[in-house]
């Protein structure tokens, strides 16, 4: 079995309720392949998760963007993953780079919120990526291996995992990553589970690719082998969301 294409909208923390509900007519009016050509997962904040999740049409799915690194209690703020999981949200992201640069989350906390989403039930959208001084250094496939061994170092079943390498200098900049530059670090961490995890979990697990992907670039970039599909920003909350969706087309062909 081939690895089903997979296409993530982040919504970030952006959207009002109106602009809630035209986003979600707008996904729920569009032409897009199968379920079981392409998996569908958009991911509004919070607050709207409930309405989106009642709303949006039932083969697309809802992902929260984060959740709390163990069982809930006393951390005013936070959400569980108890909570999602009470709420029928079935996906988090987690390991967003935004979150890692802006709030200080460590590849091990990281590692730690992925084991407990995964126990509790979720399925969990890893984000790993590097900095554009650290491309420069030479480093990126060592950032990435090591953000994706502190994953790896806390579970065991990756069926439930699906990874998403964003390069940060390519997130919201318009500045996308070129195929190559993606399927040469898709391949590296492919290559690297394949090592240190297992060629099953190499095989079958989906690497998906953020950062600036738009309606013009999407087809390229998921052409490439080792490209699963997506998780994308700004345009997730465009109608060219749709033709982003349609991409998959180009695994199925
Ligand atoms: O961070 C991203 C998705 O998680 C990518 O954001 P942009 O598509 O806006 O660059």
């Amino acid at each position: 079995m081939g690895r089903k294409f997979f296409v993530g909208g982040n919504w970030k923390c952006n959207g009002t309720i109106d602009q809630v509900d035209k986003i979600v007519k707008t996904l729920n009016e569009g032409q897009v392949p199968p379920p079981d050509v392409v998996e569908v997962v958009v991911s509004p904040p919070y607050v709207f998760l409930p309405v989106v999740k009642s709303q949006l049409r039932p083969e697309f799915q809802v992902a929260a963007q984060n959740c709390w690194v163990k069982k809930g209690g006393a951390f005013t703020g936070e959400v569980s993953a108890e909570m999602l999981v009470n709420l029928g949200v079935p996906w988090v992201i987690l390991g967003h780079s935004e979150r890692r640069a802006l709030l200080g989350e460590s590849n091990e906390f990281v590692g730690d919120k992925v084991a407990y989403a995964l126990s509790q039930g979720l399925k969990v959208i890893a984000c790993v990526g590097e900095t554009l001084e650290q491309r420069e250094a030479g480093s990126t496939v060592d950032v990435v291996a090591a953000q994706t061994k502190a994953i790896a170092e806390k579970i065991k079943d990756w069926s439930n995992v699906v990874v998403a390498y964003e390069p940060v200098w390519a997130i919201g900049t318009g500045k996308v990553a070129t195929p190559d530059q993606a399927q040469e670090v898709h391949a590296s961490l492919r290559d690297w589970l394949k090592v240190n995890v297992s060629p099953e979990v190499s095989e079958s697990t989906r690497i998906i690719y953020g950062g600036s992907v738009t309606a013009a670039n999407c087809k390229e970039l998921g052409a490439k082998p080792d490209v699963d599909g997506f998780l994308v920003g700004g345009a997730s909350l465009k109608p060219e969301f749709i033709d982003i969706i349609n991409a998959a087309a180009v695994k199925s062909a």
